[in-house]
């Protein structure tokens, strides 16, 4: 695929990730193209899976000789990787060393010893510059790099197993794809099945329409009604000259059907396919296998970056339902992203800072403990601003001593700062343990406090500059009315800032810092407004990326106060729900002795059960919709809920280990013929579409949905579909269907940052 004289390759990618990769040769000096792009089943997706193509011109690697094509993710990663040449490492030559001397050993086919040896100094030159290293200049993070690890690892682990060089060499040895038919086979095996079945579809009607293959393939849905087959696709949709309905016609008439794709029927404006289900099951259930904790992923989102802020609550203040909810759900939507190829950054950003903690430290003299400080800060911090809040009221003097602390910590005095960071770093270290009993944790913990004035004024400055800035009864402020969004009010006269102010900052400086693709902030819709403004300004500021800050709201937990509630009344603090829920799961698993004594570790099940069941509850509708907590299905082991789907994966679990034997290579799956098989497959098979889609949607209630469904086909199954008792072969094959079936749970639940369990 190189030209030895002076031509360059140029890939491009198809734009959606289907199994193929379009190939020509250009030629350099007159960039003409020299060869028709020709078409290659399986190899994009190999590609795809591996992450970073490495694409090798004769000679040396040089910014003019790579040129892409193409919109695919990897195009683009590359596309920005070589954009500027030199400018990709500038600030780390290092690493430029260290990254060349690996294109080099793999170019000069020096094989996979010589490849590790140059990963690893690229590894470690890669953590030496930590986080700080993320997106210099916009080209390639640290994920990027131990992605190329990943290249090398995951060749070495290929049929072909003599590393990345031997792995180019035998692509370079395809004439047309002959001799690379095992490398193809690999491939696919990490395939989006049902794309296999879409790319035959999107073939014919591309053809017969003139429709382009990006515009077909994302309309490639599941029909409402499974009686109308497997795939569809609207017409309307499509946009094509002329009437849906008759164009639907046509198009079942003219349709050849094949082995793969069964039948073609027009339902209206709906063009209906039918699929071959034993070509799928064939295809399906060997690459589950194969992909384990990989099922599912996709590379869409490869060399981009993402911020996402959740959580984020205000220390000495309770931790609400809302905090809660922007913790679980900015969780899933971190590991959503990871999941389609995405960098991401998750910054907790905490309110730490304001008058509020002048009025804390002044309280503390009087009600602080430094041991309750250090056995419960959360908790103890709590108390203090409570009483001190309280002792306000009568004396207001207290408010003026809290303003003069105040005044001091912003003048950066090491005394009364002290005292703030001890309160800070303490509280941290709790909201880490809590977090992790969540399954979650934060590459970054900033907060409010970490905008200094300085960058403040800046602000001001920048504004003022732009006329933006207006003075209004004491305060500074920026008029949105002409864009409907009131009036933001930025500081006050007196030089002391607010939350909208920190936010403008804060966002200004991340870009400057990370050069996100896109950031996400998780908030409850009471923030709506504050958001709008927020972005609103940066437009007006001239910052082009405005439009990638996105703020993804949620409802409230209905309850009397806005605070989590327990059976037993309100609670102000995570750690006391969270325990709540777990004693009351407790008092439930005891209630069968028999399975209750078999397991291990009841303390940590009732604990991840009781999480399941608070996140299933909050995933279960949409994000915007409030909802009230409903004890009784919440902690129900049957019906729509968290214990359910651990109970539905734990089940699974248990087949595999009484089965006492393994599943072969050759194990026969035309045995699983019956329909709660095929059913299975079917949603199983659609698990990578739900991971695509709620890339873009965002809603945790989209995986909800496809675990109950999966959980109930795997229990309809159960029923009939026994493993125990059976010949060999068909115990085989049953057993191979229900790992691909926890393979598939599992991988569901760990994206809504649950620990699916194995006994329950
Ligand atoms: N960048 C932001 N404003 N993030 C949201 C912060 C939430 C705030 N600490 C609160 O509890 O309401």
């Amino acid at each position: 695929m190189t030209d030895a004289h002076a031509n360059t390759l140029y890939l491009s990618f198809s734009p959606v990730c289907l199994p193929y990769a379009e190939v020509a040769t250009y030629n350099l000096a007159t960039s003409t193209q020299q060869s028709k792009p020709t078409l290659r089943l399986g190899l994009a997706q190999d590609l795809l899976s591996l992450h970073p193509t490495l694409v090798v011109p004769a000679g040396p690697l040089t910014t003019d000789k790579v040129k892409l094509v193409g919109k695919s993710s990897i195009t683009r990663f590359f596309a920005r990787a070589f954009k500027n040449g030199s400018s990709l490492y500038d600030e780390k030559p290092a690493l430029q060393y260290e990254a060349d001397k690996w294109f080099d050993a793999v170019r000069a086919g020096k094989g996979e010893a010589e490849a590790a040896k140059v990963a690893d100094a690229i590894k470690a030159a890669a953590s030496s510059a930590g986080d700080k290293f993320l997106l210099q200049n916009g080209a390639v993070t640290v994920a990027d790099l131990l992605a190329w690890d990943a290249v090398r690892t995951q060749c070495a682990g290929s049929k072909d197993n003599k590393g990345v060089a031997s792995w180019i060499s035998a692509v370079e040895a395809v004439p047309g794809v002959k001799g690379a038919v095992e490398l193809v086979d690999a491939a696919n095996a990490k395939v989006h099945q049902l794309d296999v079945f879409r790319y035959e579809i999107i073939k014919q009607v591309s053809a017969l329409t003139g429709a382009s293959g990006d515009a077909i393939y994302p309309l490639l849905e599941e029909p409402r009604d499974a009686a109308n087959g497997d795939l569809s696709l609207p017409l309307p949709r499509l946009k094509l000259p002329g009437n849906p309905v008759q164009i639907a016609k046509d198009l079942a008439t003219n349709f050849k059907t094949n082995t793969l794709i069964t039948k073609a029927a027009s339902a209206g404006p709906f063009l209906n396919f039918s699929i071959n289900r034993e070509i799928l099951r064939d295809r399906l259930l060997p690459s589950v296998l194969i992909q384990e904790s990989n099922y599912g992923r996709n590379a869409s989102g490869f060399g981009n970056l993402a911020i996402v802020e959740f959580s984020s609550p205000n220390i000495a203040k309770p931790f609400h339902a809302g905090h809660l909810r922007s913790t679980i759900i900015g969780n899933f939507i971190k590991n959503v992203l990871e999941s389609a190829g995405w960098a991401t950054v998750s910054i907790n950003y905490l309110g730490d800072w304001g008058k509020q903690y002048g009025l804390l430290a002044v309280g503390f003299e009087q009600y602080g403990s430094d041991e309750e400080l250090e056995r419960d800060p959360i908790r103890h911090l709590f108390d203090v601003y409570v009483n001190i809040n309280r002792d306000a009221e009568a004396k207001p003097e207290i408010h003026d001593q809290a303003r003069d602390y105040f005044k001091r910590m912003e003048d950066g005095e090491t005394d009364a700062l002290g005292l703030w960071q001890k309160f800070r770093n303490l509280s941290i270290v709790k909201y880490k343990d809590i977090y992790a009993r969540l399954n979650v944790s934060f590459d970054i913990y900033s907060g409010e406090s970490q905008y200094s004035l300085n960058q403040m004024r800046n602000v001001l400055e920048e504004l003022n500059d732009l006329s933006l800035l207006k003075p209004d009864a004491g305060a500074l402020i920026v008029d949105l009315k002409q864009h409907k969004l009131g009036t933001a009010i930025i500081g006050k006269t007196n030089g002391s800032m607010l939350y909208l102010s920190r936010d403008i900052a804060a966002a200004i400086d991340r870009q400057n810092y990370y050069k996100f693709d896109e950031m996400f902030y998780v908030v409850g819709s009471q923030q709506d407004h504050h958001f709008r403004q927020l972005f609103k300004i940066l437009e007006l500021m001239g910052k082009p990326w405005s439009e990638h800050c996105h703020h993804i709201n949620f409802g409230m937990v209905k309850s009397k106060d806005g605070n989590m509630s327990t059976r037993k009344g309100t609670v102000v603090f995570l750690q006391d729900i969270l325990d709540n829920v777990k004693g009351e799961m407790h008092e439930v698993m005891k209630k069968n002795e028999n399975k209750y004594a078999q397991i291990e570790d009841p303390e940590m099940v009732s604990d991840l059960v009781g999480i399941s069941a608070i996140v299933v509850q909050d995933m279960a509708a949409r994000r915007v919709k409030d909802y009230e907590l409903d004890w009784n299905r919440m902690l129900s082991f049957e019906g729509d809920s968290g214990p359910y789907l651990q109970f539905a994966h734990s089940r699974l679990c248990s087949i595999e280990r009484k089965a006492g034997f393994e599943v072969s290579p050759s194990v026969d799956y035309s045995l699983l013929t019956e329909r709660q098989a095929h059913d299975l497959v079917d949603i199983i098979s659609r698990w990578p579409d739900v991971v695509r889609d709620v890339t873009t949607t965002l809603e945790p209630c989209n995986v909800v949905s496809y675990s109950l469904k999966l959980s109930h086909a795997v229990s309809s199954a159960l029923d009939v579909l026994w493993v125990m008792g059976q010949e060999r072969p068909l115990a085989e094959a049953r057993l191979a269907l229900y790992r691909a079936a926890r393979i598939t749970l599992g991988n569901a639940l760990r994206s809504i940052g649950l620990k699916p369990l194995e006994r329950m």
